[in-house]
């Protein structure tokens, strides 16, 4: 068999500091964990969850000027009040998340941001870190893992292809990871 770089056993498959899959965790820490999907009938946890969100979603207003932003949480994307917000909100809010820009992709606005890790193992730690974050605030990134050292991350509300505060709250919570011991020293990054 090929001599795969030897993953840690313990890798968080889904936050909380433990891993959830089957192979490691008892069934009931599975029930308990916390997935949940934008278009589940939302729990009691998940109602208390949503009664902190963001207020007015659909004007990004809401989040405009407020430094607290990676507190906030996402709402539910297929809500009939989420849309997307024009270019210039989006470049007013890109003040409040350093380190990511804009990125069109077609006519589809995106938050995008890529750093340079130690090795590929390092780069699946750090992508295992942004899914459990993704998986808490049912807000999901696409992530790649390039050229074995490259982590790259677009954000962007797939529901109405563009940004949305979810977005901006996501990219905040990825920015407040702790990243130690996985960043490569050299500081250049590929885009
Ligand atoms: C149906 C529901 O909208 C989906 O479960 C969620 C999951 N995560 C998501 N993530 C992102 N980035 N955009 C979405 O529209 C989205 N939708």
């Amino acid at each position: 068999a090929p001599s795969w770089p030897t993953v840690s056993k313990n890798l968080p498959l889904l936050g909380h500091g433990r891993s959830h899959h089957p192979m490691y965790a008892s069934q009931d820490e599975i029930k308990m964990s916390s997935r949940r999907w934008c278009h589940g009938s939302p729990d009691n946890q998940e109602k208390d969850r949503l009664s902190r969100a963001v207020v007015g979603m659909s004007s990004s207003t809401a989040a405009i000027g407020d430094p607290e932003l990676a507190k906030k949480i996402c709402v539910p994307c297929n809500s009939k009040d989420i849309h997307a917000m024009p270019e210039d909100s989006a470049k007013k809010m890109l003040e409040q998340v350093g380190g990511w820009e804009l990125a069109t992709e077609g006519d589809i606005l995106k938050l995008h941001r890529a750093w340079k890790v130690k090795n590929f193992v390092k780069g699946l730690e750090f992508l295992q870190l942004v899914a459990a974050v993704a998986e808490e605030e049912g807000h999901h990134p696409d992530l790649h893992l390039v050229g074995w050292n490259n982590v790259k991350i677009d954000v962007w509300t797939h529901s109405v292809r563009g940004l949305t505060d979810n977005d901006f709250i996501l990219a905040a919570k990825i920015n407040n990871l702790n990243l130690e011991g996985l960043l490569s020293k050299k500081a250049t990054v590929q885009k």
